[in-house]
């Protein structure tokens, strides 16, 4: 097993951040949370559920609690996969930076939109127009998930394992250079 702090992926909807969090727990023997899983569960309802009756900012207190509650709680063994919104609160950007590994999994928006297309899930979507609304998003957010990253993995044109084997490569690199400067 890898030793590593808690491992923290961010991206756009449809980077894969649950799909290659999940892939990467189970190499690394380490737990795995999806932070829009453990939401519905302490809500009992689903998100389009949230979103409808408490709105957007109900479900981003809800988002934060949640965060802080795993990330600052939990002591370096879980992997945690994020929703594409969770670097909009500058507080969760505070967390997030202090408390953990952070991996920004890139996707172009053109693989954001196959990658979403056969879901309703995804209540900021259900527009007549989710190539705008994930471009408009992109342009906001981009910027925020390079701010808070440690590591940069583009995932456009790869299969799910060949993700991870890179996210899983980039840490052991990273985490053999902390080690061997500290
Ligand atoms: N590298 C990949 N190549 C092809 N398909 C992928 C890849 N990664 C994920 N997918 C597929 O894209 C869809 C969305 O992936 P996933 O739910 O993991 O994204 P997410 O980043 O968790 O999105 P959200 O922010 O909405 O939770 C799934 O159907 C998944 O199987
Ligand atoms: O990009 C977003 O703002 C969201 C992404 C999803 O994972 C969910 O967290 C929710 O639908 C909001
Ligand atoms: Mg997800």
């Amino acid at each position: 097993m890898i030793k590593a702090p808690n491992i923290i992926l961010v991206g756009p909807m449809g980077a894969g951040k649950t799909t290659i969090g999940r892939l990467i727990s189970q190499s690394m023997g380490k737990a795995f949370y999806d932070l829009d899983k453990v939401i519905e569960d302490n809500a009992g309802a689903d998100i389009p559920w949230i979103f409808e009756r408490e709105g957007e900012d109900g479900f981003r207190r809800r988002e934060t609690q949640a965060l802080a509650a795993i990330a600052q709680s939990d002591t370096g063994d879980c992997v945690l996969a994020t929703g594409g919104g969770i670097v909009m609160r500058e507080e969760n950007r505070d967390i997030l930076r202090d408390n953990a590994l952070v991996v920004y999994l890139y996707a172009s928006v053109a693989q954001q939109l196959y990658r979403t297309s056969k879901s309703t899930h995804r209540p900021l979507l259900q527009t007549g127009d989710p190539k705008a609304t994930l471009k408009k998003l992109f342009e906001v957010r981009d910027p925020l998930y390079r701010e808070v990253a440690t590591l940069i993995i583009e995932t456009d044109a790869r299969h799910p394992r060949s993700v991870a084997n890179k996210v899983l490569d980039a840490i052991k690199r990273h985490l053999k250079m902390e080690s061997t400067v500290s």
